[in-house]
């Protein structure tokens, strides 16, 4: 970004599907911030920034709004967390809303939350590059806007359909097929339950370890448990708790090829911001053999796989639950001390600020409810700052004013 008084410079791409070349490069002035990235971390800071009626512009890559739930998104899925974990900041989920959302209400409340603050993003404008001086620039391009496809041997004679989680949509068109879903994270997990409800033949690629917790104990939301304790108590204390009761109602998940990490869940998702599996039913299928859990790849050939136990599995499709990754760092220019700063590195809570006018919402691992609390103290922050350099163009707009009076 470059700078002029209250304004901010972005070199952007965008979509004119009449030119010849549909890619055109361009530099826009922006009076006030320039927010990038229109998902829940997006609209949750843009909504903040109008209450305290400061000018922004939104530039969002995709044709719509929170694009990874609309478009990179299964049928299935609903929200993990009870609906006040993952509600923005100053608009709460209709009262009509189950526990737990399904996408489509999640991706409804959203398009209601930008009606209401009358939040309009600039579409189709994916950021190249930013470079920033004093100015404010809000990064909010998520930790999940790239899938991360492994390299693996022999992919390419495989033959069969691959796909990554974020292009699965149901399990409908692989009913009776052999099926591989590599990764055990939450997107594994539901995919292989999903796909085991099509009847169709699942097995799960488990090459490490994983934590597995019931959604729910005794009828609470085991995240809301957690987070009760541990405003009280230290993490390795409450991730034993969890541990205990997580035991006490799903057994040893170690006997079905469910290793679980050295470190707790909590402290893992802080440390790593690798997310404990909230199950939803797939490890009764996993119990039941339904969902075969298999270890590492060692190469695919025409039509199977080879594992690192020796097996050979001949399979029709697979299925990449590989995860995701941020692509800050691919157009963020950044100096080098400044890659220390907050993308990624700095602990919560102050993750969501960086220097000189650099911000981020949506970075800290702590899911919906994180991305709120960012975008409210980003918000206040810019607003602060907004005030006090308008208070000082007034004022110099005066002092001119009275040289010009003086003149005569
Ligand atoms: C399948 C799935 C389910 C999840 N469920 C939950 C849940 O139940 N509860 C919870 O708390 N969290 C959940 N999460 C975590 C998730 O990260 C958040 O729900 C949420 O989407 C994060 O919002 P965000 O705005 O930070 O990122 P995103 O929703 O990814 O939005 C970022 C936006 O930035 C745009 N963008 C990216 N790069 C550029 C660029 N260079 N230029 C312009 N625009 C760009 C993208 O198109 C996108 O619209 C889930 C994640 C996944 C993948
Ligand atoms: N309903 C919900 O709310 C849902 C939420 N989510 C969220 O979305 C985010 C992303 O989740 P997800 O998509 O599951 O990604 P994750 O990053 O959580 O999981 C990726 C999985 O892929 C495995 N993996 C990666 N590379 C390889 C490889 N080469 N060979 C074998 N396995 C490999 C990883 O194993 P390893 O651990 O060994 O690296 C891991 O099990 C999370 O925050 C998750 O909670 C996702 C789905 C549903
Ligand atoms: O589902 C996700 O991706 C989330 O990030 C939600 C979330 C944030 N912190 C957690 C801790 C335990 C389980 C889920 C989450």
């Amino acid at each position: 970004m470059n700078s002029n008084n209250n304004t901010s410079c972005v070199n952007i791409s965008s979509m004119f599907p009449s030119n010849d070349n549909i890619f055109s490069r361009r530099c826009i002035w922006v009076n006030g911030p320039v927010i990038i990235g229109a998902g829940p971390s997006g609209l949750a800071v843009a909504a903040s920034l109008k209450r305290q009626e400061v000018p922004f512009i939104i530039l969002e890559r995709a044709n719509c709004i929170a694009s990874l739930w609309q478009n990179r998104t299964y049928n299935r899925l609903k929200l993990h967390l009870p609906k006040q974990f993952c509600q923005l900041p100053n608009l709460p989920f209709p009262e009509d809303f189950p526990k737990y959302p399904t996408k489509y209400q999640f991706i409804e409340y959203l398009e209601s939350y930008a009606t209401y603050f009358d939040i309009q993003p600039k579409f189709n404008e994916t950021v190249q590059s930013a470079k920033f001086d004093e100015r404010w620039l809000v990064v909010a391009t998520g930790e999940n806007a790239e899938k991360v496809v492994p390299e693996f041997d022999g992919l390419e004679d495989f033959g069969g359909d691959v796909v990554h989680s974020s292009d699965y949509k149901s399990g409908e068109r692989y009913r009776g097929k052999r099926i591989l879903v590599v990764g055990c994270g939450n997107s594994g997990m539901e995919v292989s339950l999903d796909l085991c409800n099509h009847n169709a033949s699942t097995s799960m690629v488990v090459r490490s370890s994983v934590h597995v917790l019931p959604r729910e104990i005794l009828g609470k939301s085991t995240f809301e448990v957690g987070v009760t304790m541990m405003k009280w108590l230290p993490v390795w204390f409450v991730d034993k708790t969890l541990l205990i009761l997580t035991r006490l109602l799903m057994g040893n998940t170690d006997k079905y090829g469910l290793k679980r990490p050295e470190v707790g869940p909590l402290e893992l998702k802080n440390t790593t911001g690798k997310t404990p599996v909230l199950d939803i039913g797939a490890f009764s299928k996993i119990k039941s053999g339904k969902i075969k859990i298999v270890p590492g790849i060692v190469k695919f050939g025409p039509g199977k796989v080879e594992l690192v136990d020796g097996r050979v599995l001949e399979i029709d499709s697979v299925v990449l639950a590989t995860g995701y990754r941020s692509n800050v760092p691919s157009w963020l220019q950044v100096d080098n001390d400044l890659e220390e700063m907050a993308i990624e590195k700095n602990p919560f809570p102050k993750g969501w600020k960086g220097e000189a006018g650099l911000y981020t919402v949506g970075f800290t691992r702590r899911g919906l409810s994180g991305a709120s609390l960012d975008a409210m103290s980003v918000a206040q922050d810019i607003a602060s700052s907004w005030k006090e350099e308008t208070k000082q163009q007034v004022k110099t707009v005066a002092v001119r004013h009275r040289r010009c009076i003086s003149h005569f």
